[in-house]
């Protein structure tokens, strides 16, 4: 299915496919547009290709040897997969927040300006602003501001993903690539990601893959639902859960498989 939103699209994904080593189709020729300073959510069962597709966003995938990609993905108009692309740039403009957090064995302060310092960076009080006002954004700051020197591995699982979030927003990204990232959390600690996640569309462009529909519908203003490495649905979240439009959409949301 075809399905394009057309509210200042920040990312236009045309017809990708792509291609895991052994020529594995795992998406079968996606279009679908990212509109900026919101919140899209990628949900479909497992093995539909939500991480697959997220990772085509920042070239992640990439690192794998073998893999092809047909097709365009634009950022601000640009095709990423063009010849004279930056990739490093590319990865600062579109971050990326995993599953499990990682966080470097480093202080909560080096672990924020990591991105700055290997740009090569070196203006301290630009790094002290930046620290505060992304663990600001990652709505982290007032439990670490008092001990921004100690170890990042101190910090509990829910305050490393909100580190990691930090980390991410520190070299001014456009967009934000998250794939599960509450997975490894406590219901605690997944109500203050998400809690962080809606407060960041004001500035960022997010871009999340949940299985976790109820996740999806909290957090998101837009949701794809993926099926077998096609899009079978796109549209605003609400619309999507509440009267989907294809009967494999509603299968799915209904808990009929998954
Ligand atoms: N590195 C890889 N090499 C070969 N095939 C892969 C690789 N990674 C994923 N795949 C296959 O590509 C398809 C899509 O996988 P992908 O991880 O994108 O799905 P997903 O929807 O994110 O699944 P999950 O929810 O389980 O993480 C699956 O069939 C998977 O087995």
């Amino acid at each position: 299915m075809t399905a394009v939103i057309n509210e200042n699209p920040i990312i236009q994904v045309n017809n990708l496919k792509f291609f895991y080593p052994g020529d594995a189709r795992a998406l079968h020729g996606i279009d679908l547009s990212f509109p900026e300073k919101n919140v899209t959510a990628l949900i479909g069962p497992s093995g539909c290709g939500k991480s697959t597709l997220l990772r085509c966003l920042n070239r992640m995938n990439d690192l794998i040897d073998g893999c092809r990609v047909e097709g365009e993905i634009t950022l601000e108009g640009e095709n990423i997969y063009g010849k004279n692309t930056d990739i490093i740039e590319l990865r600062r403009r579109v971050g990326m927040v995993f599953q499990k957090s990682n966080p470097f064995p480093k202080s909560i302060y080096e672990n924020v300006i990591y991105g700055l310092r290997i740009a090569g960076e070196k203006d301290k009080k630009l790094f002290d602003e930046r620290v505060e006002k992304s663990l600001k954004a990652a709505a982290l700051w007032d439990e670490v501001k008092d001990r921004l020197q100690e170890s990042a591995l101190g910090l509990s699982g829910g305050q490393m993903q909100r580190l990691c979030i930090a980390r991410a927003i520190a070299v001014n990204p456009k967009v934000i690539l998250m794939d599960e990232p509450c997975s490894a959390l406590d219901p605690k600690s997944t109500a203050r990601v998400e809690e962080t996640i809606k407060d960041l569309r004001d500035d960022f462009t997010i871009i999340i893959v949940t299985h976790n529909m109820q996740q999806a519908a909290r957090v998101s203003d837009h949701t794809a639902f993926l099926f077998e490495g096609n899009l079978i649905e796109y549209g605003l979240t609400d619309q999507l859960f509440v009267k989907p439009q294809v009967k494999q959409t509603e299968d799915y949301i209904t808990g009929r498989f998954g």
